[in-house]
């Protein structure tokens, strides 16, 4: 079971003169999903990416403010973003499973982080991948290519590869919207399972998905952090009317 959550402080980030986010304060808790919501633009996938330094990798790019993960400020100099990005893994829109078999894809990340025996790695493989819910599609083909598996498929094997150098933190970038419905609700059911576990954020544009998958919902809008709460609230009572707006489709 992991306890760690994540406490985000007066977060900007500019890319050169453009501050797309602006001043963000906003607490993530363990075995909790958080759903990140807004319009196009509002600078929701600028902030999900600053939680593991990956907008670090953009040039132009300058980021102020804290971001605490177990008594460490992650955007301190001299943090170590390979160790860090193992602590808080990402999800992105498009599966991008590496060009490898499906056992070397999860195998990969513990191999790295110094893993060596065979009998250990087939461990993490196998718990991985059922954990993912891709086990039993899987287990006779694991020497196979990943990229011969369905989108849904790669997707749930990408979740799997993030889960297998055991992260804290999970954020996901609108992980289903790539897939059907089908693979949809196998990614959601999936972000059920893993909460029970990790502390997940999750960027969507799908309102009924963040209603269902999520327990607590951010909404943004022009950089900023209008309103959170939980779930229920945000999207039966919210306190601001662009909150509200945005909900029950009215903009965005
Ligand atoms: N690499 C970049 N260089 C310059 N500006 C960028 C870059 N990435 C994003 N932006 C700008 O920052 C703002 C926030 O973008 P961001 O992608 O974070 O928003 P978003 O809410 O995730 O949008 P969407 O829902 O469409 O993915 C936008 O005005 C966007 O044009």
């Amino acid at each position: 079971m992991q306890n760690t959550g994540l406490s985000v402080k007066n977060l900007s980030v500019f890319y050169g003169e453009k501050e797309a986010v602006k001043s963000v304060s906003l607490e993530f808790s363990p075995r909790q999903v958080t759903a990140l919501i807004g319009p196009s633009g509002c600078g929701k996938s600028t902030f999900l990416r600053s939680l593991n330094r990956m907008n670090d990798t953009i040039g132009g790019v300058k980021t102020t403010g804290e971001i605490w993960i177990d008594g460490h400020n992650i955007n301190d100099s001299g943090v170590d973003v390979v160790l860090l990005r193992q602590q808080i893994g990402m999800v992105w829109q498009r599966p991008n499973p590496f060009h490898k078999s499906i056992y070397e894809n999860i195998a990969f990340g513990p191999r790295y982080h110094g893993i060596r025996s065979k009998r250990e790695l087939d461990g993490i493989v196998e718990d991985c991948l059922r954990r993912a819910a891709l086990w039993e599609e899987t287990k006779d083909r694991l020497h196979k290519s990943a990229l011969a598996l369905s989108g849904g498929q790669q997707q749930r094997l990408c979740i799997a590869r993030s889960i297998a150098v055991k992260p804290k933190i999970i954020l996901m970038d609108e992980p289903a919207s790539a897939l059907d419905p089908v693979s949809t609700a196998k990614i959601e059911e999936l972000i059920s399972e893993l909460k029970k576990e990790y502390c997940i954020i999750i960027v969507t544009h799908n309102m009924h998905q963040a209603a269902r998958v999520s327990d607590r919902t951010a909404f943004f809008y022009m950089g900023k952090l209008i309103e959170t709460g939980e779930t229920d609230q945000i999207f039966t009572n919210p306190v601001e009317k662009s909150t509200d707006d945005y909900i029950s489709g009215r903009f965005g």
